[in-house]
This record gives structure tokens, C-alpha cells and sequence, in this order.
């Protein structure tokens, strides 16, 4: 799915208003009328008392829309405007008319902290206050009632966006922001619901389809994309029926150190699980048993070091190189990785000890072969381009680094980032299963697997931190969150090759007796 920013978003509500003929007045009837179809279905006419906070732009007259249809549907409904400026939009205007229109309970005006209404815990209360228009941090008494908000207990449903929060933009005050409950999204998830500093604002969301002009959608470069299973699906390369074991390539797997072997364990084995042909992993002496009785499948060249990494030689052409796992950062190490990356002519997967050696010796960062892959978590990265002033700074820096050495970054968080040029995507397979020692090691292996195959280095970025999140989903549900271990997850990646391609099951029919 596309992530468009809040400048496109306003742009296409535009172009779907010129091109199909209708009003600004019909889309915020749409989307209102699409928040109201979602909680009717779940309320069922329930006269839980509903309280709508509206700003005065757009965001406030979906939700004077929202209070409409409620109202004329017989539920519990006061709504509040907080009025903050006279600029008050066209739409929220003939809106806030259409609800005097209907009811004697007028919208409540509120302007200052002593206008705060009590809200009971049990009560609902849906945030219409700002959306993709904010342009500063909200301040004095409207940023006393956000907080005023989510102190209350009441479960909170946030149109569009939780009021406070920017679609694409760094947040500037994080204690002027509503922590929804559950949000509705008009049309795309924004940038912002998947960023570490802010996505606790939006633990749940939903995307609603307000029937912004298809073509817009469909030829516009999308701010970013979000990777679920539909668009994991299509980066599936079908093996041919009259393969061998060589069409799937070779990987070499460039791990492990004394008391860190089960790293080059688990990235070998996950690397042919996710299908690559041959996989030679070249460790320290020391690992030879373990590797050659852990995984029989994979051949073994080993160091002239019992410890660690001090010189790697192979004589074949690997389709892709994982580099990195339990390597430890010894200078000889460092100088290891320093004559692969000037001989390797393949992609490299390069993960943990294999960047902080890159850390350690800055002069590493030029000889990174083309269409290299790095996968770095918070603090690997932070040790490659520096501290970061907010998420959105962060990704800027990571973009400036992929272009300047040509590479793709993986930025590993709860929403992995995959960075390729200009290009952001955002994986939402995963979930806290993931958390758990070797799972980087197991991406490693996957990520490098895919490229032997012929994926090219961002599909395989893309599809590889989608399946390995899938898998650990798969193995979740069967041992719960906290018993799956790193192991697990490459027993469950042929699941999330299957899985990919099961077919939602429709809801069964109740079965009537019959006699
Ligand atoms: N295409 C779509 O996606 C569709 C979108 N729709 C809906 O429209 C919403 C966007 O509406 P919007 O553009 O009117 O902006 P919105 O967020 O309501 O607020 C802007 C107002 O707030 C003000 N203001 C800003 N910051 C402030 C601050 N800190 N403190 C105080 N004031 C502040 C600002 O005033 P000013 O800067 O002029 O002072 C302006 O008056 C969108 O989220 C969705 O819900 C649907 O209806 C249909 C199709
Ligand atoms: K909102």
C-alpha cells in the first residue's frame, strides 16, 4: 500500500474533487459517513455517551459529519469545537450549520480550560480536533486539552490521525499529542503511525477507503510504501521446474568466532532454508564440528585462526556473501572483511560485528561492493552515520548514506525500514516474538539466500524482512511470544513461504441440523 504525505493527500483530495465532478462538502460526507458505518456496526444503536472534540479545519468537520449521522441515528452524541482561531474552514462551516439544523443540542464552544467537559471512563471519545493540516505543535490550553484527553480513561477513536501528530514531519512536542486508542486513516496509513517516536500514539489503526481519484493513487510516487502480504506476494520469484541445485545459488556465509559459532549456525542454516542452492560458510578453526554437525548441508572452509577471522580465502564465485555474525571486531578481523570487500565482486549482506568492524575502520565504507545490503539495528547505526536529532533526521541520513555508497540499509525496528535511494519501505509483517538473540543472524542468512536465488539486493531486502517477520508470527502462534527463539524462526520459514500464498479462509456458515 502507498504512504502518501499530507501535501499529496491534499493535492489528490483536489484532483478526485475536479476530475469526478463532486465537492470538498461530498469527500468529508464520505469519510464522515465511513467513521460513522464503522463504529454503527460496532455499536449497534448502544447509547454509550459519545463525546466529538472538532477543530475548525477539516479534521473537525469530518467529525461535525460524524456527529450529524449519529445524532439522526439515535445515539448519545455531544460535540465540542475547539475553537481555537476564527479561521474556520468552508467545509467545517456548512458542516456545524447541518448539525444546528438537526438538533437543539448544539455544538458545545470551548475556549478555554474551564470549558473541559467530565468524561466517565466508559464513555467514547472520538478526537476530530487536527489532522494533515497541523502546522505547529498545538500550545497553551488546546495542547492542556489533549492532554486533558488522554488522561481520561475513555476510549479514544482518532479521525484521520491522532490530533497532534504530523503525517511526515518530525513531532515537536510529544506531550501534545492524543494517544488514541484506535485510529481511521483516510485512505493511507501516514509516514508517522510506523516511526519509533511516534507510533505508540497509534497502537491500532485502519485504513478507509474514501475514494481518492484511482489514477492519482496509482501514478503518483508514493511518499513510501507499507509491505504486507499483497505486495510481498508479487516480489515472489516461482522456481522453475527444470532448476538444480546451481540455478539457486551459492551463498558463503562469513561468520562466527570462539564462543559465537551458533551466529554462523544460524545464518547458514536459515540461507538454505530460504532456498539458496549451496551454502559454504567459512569460519575460525574452532567452529569446524559444530558447523559440520549443526548443519550437514552446508560445506565448511575454515580460517588459519582457531579463533577468529584473520584471512578469507574461496575459490568459487558466490552469487552473495553474508558477512557478519559473531565475527567480533578484532584488528585482524577488521582487516579480513577489508580484503573481502576489495575482492568481492557480489553483493554483501553485512550485519552486526561485520558493521561495527566497518566502525572501527571507517576506510571500509568505500570498499562496500555495489548493491550491498547492510542491516544495522538502532546502535549499529547509530556507529555508522552518527547520532540522529528525530526519526525524520534519521532517515534523511540513512537515504544521503544508501546513495552515497550505492547500498540498501535495513533499518531494524518494530517497522523495519528498508532504504534504497529515495525509496522507503515499511514492513509490517513481525511482531514481539522477533525480539529474541540470533534473529538478526537468521535475517542475515535469509536476506543473503534471496539474493543467491537472483532476487536483486532491495526485492530481497523487502521479501526477506517480510518472511522472516511472517515466520516469526507463524512460530508465535504456536509457542506464545516469549518461547520462541531464533531456531524457531528458520523452522518456520518454509510456513512463511506457504503462507504467503494461502488463500484467507471466508468465515464458515453455522451448520443447521437437519433431521
Ligand atoms: N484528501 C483527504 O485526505 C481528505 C481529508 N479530509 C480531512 O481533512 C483533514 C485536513 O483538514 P485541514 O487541511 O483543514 O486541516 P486540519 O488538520 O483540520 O487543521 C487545520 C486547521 O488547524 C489550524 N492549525 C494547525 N495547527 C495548529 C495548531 N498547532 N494550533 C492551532 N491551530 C492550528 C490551521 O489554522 P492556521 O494554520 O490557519 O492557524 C487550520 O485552521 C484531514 O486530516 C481529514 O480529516 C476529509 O474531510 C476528506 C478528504
Ligand atoms: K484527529
Amino acid at each position: 500500500m502507498k504512504i502518501f504525505s499530507a501535501a499529496q493527500l491534499h493535492e489528490a483530495d483536489k484532483v478526485t474533487a475536479e476530475k469526478h465532478n463532486i465537492t470538498s462538502l461530498d469527500l468529508m460526507e464520505r469519510a464522515g459517513g465511513q467513521i460513522f458505518a464503522w463504529l454503527h456496526q460496532r455499536m449497534q444503536g448502544a447509547q454509550v455517551p459519545i463525546h466529538i472534540f472538532c477543530g475548525i479545519g477539516n479534521n473537525g468537520g469530518d467529525g461535525l459529519v460524524l456527529g450529524r449521522l449519529l445524532i439522526e441515528n439515535g445515539y448519545n452524541v455531544t460535540i465540542y469545537v475547539a475553537n481555537f482561531t476564527d479561521k474556520r474552514s468552508k467545509c467545517f462551516l456548512v458542516n456545524y450549520d447541518k448539525v444546528k439544523n438537526i438538533t437543539k443540542k448544539w455544538p458545545i464552544l470551548m475556549t478555554s480550560e474551564a470549558d473541559f467537559p467530565e468524561i466517565h471512563k466508559d464513555d467514547i471519545i472520538i478526537d476530530a480536533i487536527f489532522g494533515i493540516g497541523l502546522n505547529r505543535a498545538p500550545e497553551g490550553w488546546v495542547k492542556k486539552l489533549i492532554q486533558y484527553l488522554n488522561k481520561n480513561k475513555a476510549f479514544t477513536l482518532s479521525i484521520d490521525m491522532p490530533s497532534g501528530m504530523y503525517a511526515n514531519q518530525a513531532l515537536e512536542d510529544a506531550d501534545a499529542v492524543i494517544t488514541s486508542n484506535h485510529t481511521l486513516a483516510f485512505q493511507t496509513p501516514k509516514f508517522s503511525f510506523f516511526l519509533p517516536e511516534t507510533a505508540r500514539f497509534v497502537p491500532f489503526f485502519e485504513v478507509l477507503d474514501i475514494g481518492l481519484d484511482p489514477e492519482y493513487i496509482y501514478t503518483t510516487e508514493p511518499y513510501a510504501q507499507v509491505i504486507s502480504k499483497p505486495e510481498a506476494q508479487q516480489l515472489y520469484k516461482p522456481r522453475d521446474r527444470f532448476s538444480y541445485k546451481g540455478t539457486h545459488g551459492h551463498t558463503l556465509v562469513v561468520a562466527g568466532s570462539y564462543g559465537k559459532m551458533g551466529a554462523a549456525v544460524l545464518s547458514t542454516k536459515a540461507s538454505l532454508k530460504i532456498g539458496s542452492g549451496i551454502v559454504t560458510t567459512f569460519i575460525p578453526k574452532v567452529g569446524y564440528t559444530i558447523l559440520q554437525t549443526s548443519v550437514p548441508e552446508a560445506m565448511v572452509l575454515t580460517d588459519d585462526n582457531e579463533n577468529v577471522l584473520s584471512s578469507i580465502n574461496y575459490n568459487f564465485n558466490p552469487q552473495c556473501i553474508a558477512v557478519g555474525p559473531g565475527i567480533g571486531t578484532s584488528e585482524q578481523t577488521v582487516n579480513a572483511i577489508k580484503e573481502l570487500f576489495k575482492r568481492s565482486k557480489s553483493p554483501i549482506v553485512i550485519d552486526a560485528d561485520g558493521l561495527n568492524c566497518i566502525a572501527e575502520d571507517k576506510s571500509l565504507l568505500k570498499l562496500i561492493p555495489k548493491q550491498s545490503i547492510l542491516t544495522p539495528h538502532k546502535g549499529e547505526l547509530e556507529r555508522l552515520i552518527g547520532t540522529w536529532k528525530n526519526d525524520y533526521d534519521k532517515i534523511k541520513k540513512v537515504k544521503a548514506f544508501a546513495k552515497k555508497y550505492e547500498v540498501v540499509v535495513v533499518i531494524k525496528e518494530t517497522f523495519t525500514i528498508v532504504v534504497f535511494e529515495d525509496k522507503l519501505y515499511i514492513n509490517t509483517s513481525g511482531n514481539q516474538a522477533l525480539a529474541t538473540a540470533g534473529s538478526g543472524d537468521v535475517l542475515t542468512g535469509i536476506i543473503a539466500g534471496l539474493v543467491s536465488q537472483g532476487y536483486d539486493s532491495l526485492l530481497a531486502s523487502v521479501l526477506g524482512v517480510y518472511l522472516h517477520g511472517s515466520a516469526g508470527v507463524l512460530a508465535s502462534k504456536q509457542m506464545g511470544y516469549e518461547g520462541v527463539i531464533a531456531s524457531d524462526i528458520i523452522d518456520f520459514i518454509p510456513d512463511s513461504y506457504i503462507e504467503l500464498f494461502k488463500q484467507e479462509q471466508a468465515p464458515q456458515q453455522e451448520k443447521t441440523e437437519t433431521k
